[in-house]
């Protein structure tokens, strides 16, 4: 490849310890696209060795020219051979890069496969479907004399699985020392990949039924995933990926404003490490201009905006807190927010019982688990029967509805029949999802310290809550009046409950009866789920909530 006063950019040079590799020749700014290259050999990819493979591999060397001939039998082999063929079906098996946007096939390069991998790679391959060749792009500026790298291993992996995999694939242990982070800012990165990997892995639980029941929840782990991103401070492709992602979850609940603008980074991100001409900026460029044409557009309709609903004039984090959908941190003082899906999650979203949830549990140790934070499930009591045990069928706050069986000694008993009552909602503190062998999954019941009953409908708890958040709370001195909804510093309690506040009698005469305070009053004086600190995990806490004296649950 040359520069744009024609004179090359690169060159093939040993590097101690690779073998050989591309060094830049003169400075190679950010963003440029160094190599775009057509194969020599192609081949099916993660096929078993046959007689017809080494056959095809054989025709297509034999029709080289004797330069390309010459440069293929020079690139790094790690596998041992007996004859001819199987020494170019180990030249192949080393170096062959996808040329097929699923994988099934391989070509041979020769100046890609000369590049070799580092951690910290300063440039990324691809293979450009559109153009059919492979490009390779800068990430950073690359100085004369300096090594080009790209990144070997597909998703990004710790240091221990991605060491496994280069000497597995590869045949190299990759030495530390030649990568130029120092050891500290490896870990840190190390634990950086850990994070987004397992974050990954949390996106994709649910497929469609996850998007479209708690899509506020994956849109967290999205959003955390590109803070993740950034601070590795890499143009990796994973980037992209995730705004792509971050606009199909919006998108498929109607939200086209958030849509378009998580499409445009997508394609933006992808533009920059990849190429403007590549598939996935033409595709995801039309998603940007016209979400709503997106397959996934209207599933739900929850979250319904136009596509140009974007606010102006905003800073720029208060901007992304808006993006993101992020819940405000609470004020101090403020009661926990029944809504919060980290904290109260639907049935979907709860830790699996044969599962270690690392969004739910923490270790030091890799072998006991506690809690990282409280939770707990609600759900409406559809139905309930009591046949060899109490069981229930429940909805919960997305309106599935799952089964709940009493495992508990008195298998139930320990309710009072008063409680149980259609239209009721249970709590039930650090529910996991169970797999039943006789029915669907559900949540299978054990202490009955983990479990109250509210007599009132999820529908009304919420809302309940929904007057809480905005009635309880104090902003600088000032408070909501209850009754009319004026802002003031001088109002008075509720002498009952203590959590709503009024202007004066008449006012509080208003809230009792218009606005339902006298239903709700009692209950308040009962918050149980409404003033722990749910962030914060000491102890597992049972009801009425307190921290248990030891940590046996
Ligand atoms: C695709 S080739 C790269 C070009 C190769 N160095 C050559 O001389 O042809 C892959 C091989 O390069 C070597 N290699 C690549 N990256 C390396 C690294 N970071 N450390 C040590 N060896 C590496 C390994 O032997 C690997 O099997």
């Amino acid at each position: 490849m040359q520069s744009t006063t024609g004179n090359p950019i690169y060159a093939l040079r040993d590097v101690p310890g690779k073998g050989k590799g591309l060094v830049a020749i003169e400075k190679i700014s950010k963003g440029t696209r160094i190599l775009s290259e057509e194969p020599i050999i192609t081949v099916p990819r993660n096929k078993p060795d046959s007689e017809q493979l080494r056959i095809s591999i054989c025709q297509q060397v034999d029709a080289l020219s004797e330069y390309q001939r010459r440069a293929f039998l020079s690139i790094h082999n790690i596998h041992v051979y007996r004859n001819t063929a199987e020494q170019y079906l180990g030249i192949v098996r080393t170096n062959a890069l996808p040329i097929k946007t699923n994988g099934s096939e391989g070509g041979i390069f020769l100046e890609a496969c000369r590049i070799n991998h580092a951690c910290d790679n300063n440039a990324q391959k691809n293979w450009n479907g559109n153009i059919k060749r492979h490009t390779v792009y800068v990430l950073r500026d690359i100085y004369k004399g300096e090594e080009i790298t790209i990144y070997y291993l597909g998703v990004h992996k710790n240091r221990e699985a991605r060491n496994e995999a280069l000497q597995a694939k590869f045949g190299f242990i990759y030495l530390y020392r030649l990568c130029s982070l120092p050891l500290e800012q490896s870990q840190e990165s190390d634990r950086r990949l850990d994070e987004i990997y397992r974050l990954e892995g949390l996106i994709g639980r649910g497929g469609i039924e996850g998007i479209l029941s708690s899509p506020l929840r994956s849109l967290y782990y999205i959003d955390q995933q590109v803070r993740l991103y950034n601070k590795q401070g890499s143009d990796d492709a994973g980037l992209p990926r995730a705004f792509l992602d971050a606009a199909q979850i919006v998108i498929a609940n109607g939200d086209l404003g958030r849509g378009r603008i998580f499409a445009e980074r997508a394609v933006s991100g992808w533009w920059t490490a990849l190429g403007g001409d590549i598939m996935e900026v033409i595709e995801h460029g039309t998603l940007a201009r016209e979400p709503s044409k997106h397959k996934l557009y209207g599933l739900s309709m929850k979250w319904r905006t136009t596509v140009d609903v974007a606010p102006r004039g905003l800073e720029p984090s208060d901007f992304e807190d808006w993006l993101w959908k992020r819940e405000k941190p609470k004020h101090p003082g403020q009661l926990a927010d029944l809504r919060s899906h980290a904290t109260f999650p639907g049935f979907i979203d709860l830790p699996d019982e044969n599962d270690v949830d690392l969004d739910f549990y923490e270790s030091s140790d890799m072998v006991t688990y506690r809690p990282r934070r409280h939770w707990c499930f609600l759900g409406e009591i559809a139905d309930f029967a009591t046949l060899l045990r109490l069981q229930m069928e429940i909805k919960d706050v997305n309106g599935r509805k799952i089964p709940l069986y009493f495992y508990t000694d008195g298998r139930g008993s320990e309710l009072a029949p008063a409680q149980v009552q259609r239209g009721y909602t249970v709590a039930i503190l650090y529910a996991q999802r169970h797999a039943f062998m006789f029915c669907e999954p559900g949540i299978r019941h054990e202490d009955p310290r983990m479990i109250k009953i509210f007599p009132l409908s999820l529908h009304e708890l919420l809302a309940l809550n929904d007057q809480v958040q905005q009635f309880s709370i104090e902003l600088d001195g000032i408070r909501m009046c209850h009754g009319c909804g004026r802002k003031a510093a001088s109002l008075k309690q509720c002498g009952k409950c203590s959590s709503f506040w009024y202007c004066d009698r008449a006012c509080q005469g208003a809230g009792w009866t218009e606005k339902g305070h006298k239903a709700n009053c009692k209950l308040l004086k009962d918050p149980d789920l409404l003033v722990l600190k749910w962030d914060e995990f000491d102890n597992y806490i049972r009801f009425p909530l307190y921290a248990a004296e030891d940590s046996e649950v």
